[in-house]
């Protein structure tokens, strides 16, 4: 696997591949790589001649106050990782590389509606620097697939969405969420957690799976939202959001069947996502 750190270079290596005609995936990442990357690399894997994966701390899509300075970086057991799971090119730019006209200056692209509401409510901005960041990978590194992880279910979204209204010729693959044996979703940011707050953070999915199970039975929407609130407070969490949407993330309405429960909350100074599909009875 080679590791490049400029656009140039990038550039000249995906000109070889693409004029042998080869299929390239790119797997967008900040790092910290777990068994949620690797099913990302291995799904490209399977799809393409050429797999890329970038590593990027994006500054532009954490707020003031967030965990821009503390997200670990784990550059040489990322590049181990990725090379035993058959990762063909590391991209791993600075942030002058991408932003040379630094953050203020830097053009963005706005996705609107799918970025309302959820993570785009709590973390303002956030889906912007999300999706300028992505638009600027696929243009430099113009993939015939992308890969995304579910567990960022919103994010997944928004990036379908700038496909689409742009126009790009990119297939998005999402990718299932991997849990760990207790069925934490697996994330970077589990690893701020203590001992005592890993035992409790399983109690997210728990409480999703609970929920799934009163839905799909036709319990009440917003009272089983509120139990579910109460459990994840109950538990030792901050909830952020616990919502039930329609799978597209539009709102739920008599006809729809097909929808994903979808949750925030913070353990300490560690917000964890997470979410869960189901289906509505008729
Ligand atoms: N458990 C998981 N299963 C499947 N995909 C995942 C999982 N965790 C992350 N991903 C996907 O990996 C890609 C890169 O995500 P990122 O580097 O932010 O990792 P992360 O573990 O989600 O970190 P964070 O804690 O910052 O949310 C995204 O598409 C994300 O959805
Ligand atoms: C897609 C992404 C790499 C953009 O910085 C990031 O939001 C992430 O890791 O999910
Ligand atoms: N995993 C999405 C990137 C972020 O939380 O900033």
């Amino acid at each position: 696997m080679r590791t490049l750190r400029d656009i140039p270079a990038l550039r000249e290596t995906l000109g070889d591949a693409r004029r042998r005609g080869d299929r390239v995936a790119l797997v967008p990442t900040m790092g910290n790589l777990h068994e949620g990357h690797l099913a990302l690399v291995a799904a490209a894997r399977q799809r393409a001649e050429v797999v890329v994966a970038t590593i990027f701390v994006n500054p532009l899509q954490f707020g003031p106050g967030e965990d821009l300075d503390a997200y670990p970086r784990t550059l040489a057991e990322d590049q181990a990782r990725l090379e035993a799971a058959g990762c063909d090119l590391l991209f791993t730019p600075d942030t002058d590389t991408l932003y040379p006209r630094g953050l203020e200056a830097q053009t963005r692209i706005v996705v609107p509606e799918v970025t309302e509401g959820l993570c785009g409510a709590s973390r303002p901005g956030h889906f912007d620097g999300v999706s300028t960041v992505v638009g600027m990978l696929f243009n430099l590194v113009q993939p015939d697939l992308a890969c995304f992880g579910e567990k960022d279910y919103q994010q997944l979204a928004v990036i379908r969405r700038l496909v689409a209204d742009l126009h790009l010729p990119i297939e998005i693959l999402g990718v299932p969420i991997v849990r760990a044996e207790d069925g934490l979703a697996l994330s970077s940011r589990n690893g701020y957690l203590s001992a005592e707050q890993r035992r409790i953070a399983p109690r997210l999915y728990v409480t999703l799976c609970k929920l799934r199970d009163t839905l799909e039975s036709g319990g009440d929407t917003s009272a089983s939202l509120e139990h579910g609130w109460a459990d994840l407070k109950q538990a030792g969490f901050d909830p952020d959001y616990l919502e039930l949407r329609a799978a597209d993330l539009g709102p739920v309405i008599p006809s729809t069947r097909e929808a994903i429960l979808l949750a925030a909350a913070r353990l300490g100074p560690t917000r964890l996502i997470d979410n869960l599909a189901l289906t509505l009875p008729r």
